[in-house]
């Protein structure tokens, strides 16, 4: 695949990944692509379907897993979720910078491939304060916040695995993490723009 050398984010549900994602995207327009993912889960309110994700049954969604169309997949909190090639390739194609969201079941799946990309894991400071987190954005039902926190202990384990994160940032503080964020993707960032300027001469 072409383009950029894609972005890899992970960590616990509720650590923070789409809140530091979303701002890095906002203040670098035409920097960044989000590959949109598949899942069978709900939508949550605000959020919207070929943008947050492809909001798909389970049926549709296995049929064109078998039919060899997703990157990876995985089953996380009883629902499907997976990275389409299609995904990938949409935001390869701008020559943007490919940020995939995954749990670490996509992390260890992307590694078998040659996608290449850089791996950052997002943590949270501790697990009470990731179930804070969990609870006051209100999304999950008691059952899936206890799924979610049994998950969000074995992410926190995995993130320690040598090699197995390019870098690993502690979200406590929201601009102190962002600040981590914007460091570790300065010269890929600055790559994009240059190339960006060339073009355009
Ligand atoms: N540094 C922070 N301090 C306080 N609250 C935060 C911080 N970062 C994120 N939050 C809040 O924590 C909640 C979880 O964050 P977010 O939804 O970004 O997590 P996530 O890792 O993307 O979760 P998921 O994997 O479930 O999508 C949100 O309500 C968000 O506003
Ligand atoms: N393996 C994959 N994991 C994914 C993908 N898209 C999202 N995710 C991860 O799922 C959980 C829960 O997400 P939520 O939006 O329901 O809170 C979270 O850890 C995401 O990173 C994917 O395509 N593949």
């Amino acid at each position: 695949m072409a383009g950029p050398r894609p972005v890899v984010f992970s960590g616990p549900s509720g650590a923070g990944k789409s809140t530091l994602l979303k701002k890095l995207m906002k203040e670098h327009e035409n920097v960044f692509g989000f590959s949109v993912s598949h899942t069978t889960r709900k939508p949550r309110p605000g959020e919207e379907n070929g943008r947050d994700y492809h909001y798909v049954t389970r049926e549709a969604m296995q049929a064109a897993i078998d039919n060899g169309e997703f990157i990876e997949n995985a089953e996380f909190s009883g629902n499907l979720y997976g990275t389409s090639k299609a995904a990938v390739q949409a935001v390869q194609a701008k020559n943007l910078i490919c940020i995939l969201d995954i749990d670490m079941q996509g992390v260890k799946n992307i590694k078998k491939t040659d996608l290449n990309p850089l791996y950052i894991s997002i943590q949270p400071p501790s697990m009470e304060i990731l179930e804070k987190r969990l609870r006051d954005r209100n999304t999950e039902s008691e059952e899936n916040l206890q799924k979610r926190l049994h998950a969000a202990s074995v992410e926190m384990e995995f993130s320690k695995e040598p090699g197995m994160f390019d870098v690993v940032i502690v979200n406590d503080k929201l601009e102190d993490a962002y600040g981590r964020l914007k460091d570790t993707l300065l010269e890929v960032i600055q790559r994009v723009r240059v190339a960006e300027d060339q073009r355009c001469k």
